[in-house]
């Protein structure tokens, strides 16, 4: 499976003592999985720093000593995954509702390295973009998100009825802005709504890595 090789990658690059950020979602469960075969078997120490409940656990299970930004203001590395990535390495994450977190993880760290399988890249980011919401504001943010080309649609739970609230007790609103040449400029202006706490584009200046999966192994992107 191509996202367990680049998973498997990532988890070869963690060295003993290493503070992380831990993102989230199906990929970054294999890379928990597999740091944690690795920490049972060299008796390797490592902090990490989760971006949900989810890795949270994970990390829990896998024998990674849990810990926060307000001990550690720098992380070493943090490894992520992502709904799309661009030659760039301009990503769109969120599907799973965690980029809050996500984002200040990946801003935290050092070095930033996403873990994906080749049918992600694209060559222009086109998914739609989450974006994380104060429920007080969710009408003017969708009216404000539409001034700026998108089409915002409220989050749905498929386990209860009505809005999908995040970790963070938020409304997360998946917006469609076609084909998004400009993701940079984007994210800043999305970030200037009132009420938005983040969205999902993670602009290549927060990423040094891309790690995509391919049938035989690895190819890695560089920033
Ligand atoms: O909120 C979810 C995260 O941004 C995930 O990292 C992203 O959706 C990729 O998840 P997966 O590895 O399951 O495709």
């Amino acid at each position: 499976m191509e996202k367990a090789n680049s998973a498997k990658e990532a988890a070869r690059l963690i060295e003993d003592g290493m503070v992380i950020g831990i993102g989230s979602g199906s990929t970054v469960e294999i890379f928990l999985n597999e740091l944690g075969k690795r920490i049972k078997e060299e008796e390797l120490e490592i902090w990490g720093v989760p971006s949900s409940y989810q890795s949270h656990m994970l990390a829990v299970e896998n024998g990674i000593t849990v810990t926060d930004l307000i001990q550690f203001e720098e992380l070493d590395l943090c490894v992520d995954g992502a709904d799309q990535v661009d030659e760039n390495l301009n990503c769109i994450k969120g599907k799973g509702g965690a980029l809050l977190r996500e984002k200040i993880v990946a801003q935290a760290a050092e070095e930033v390295i996403i873990i994906v399988d080749s049918r992600k890249i694209v060559d222009v980011l086109d998914e739609r973009v989450p974006v994380e919401v104060f429920p007080f504001a969710y009408g003017n943010a969708v009216k404000e998100i539409k001034k700026l080309g998108g089409e915002a649609v409220l989050r749905e739970s498929d386990r209860k009825l009505g809005a999908c609230i995040t970790d963070n007790g938020n409304f997360i609103l998946d917006v469609d802005f076609g084909r998004i040449e400009d993701p940079e400029g984007l994210e800043c202006r999305i970030n200037c709504i009132a009420g938005v706490f983040e969205n999902g584009i993670f602009p290549r200046r927060l990423i040094d890595r891309v790690i995509v999966g391919t049938k035989d192994g690895v190819r890695v992107l560089r920033n």
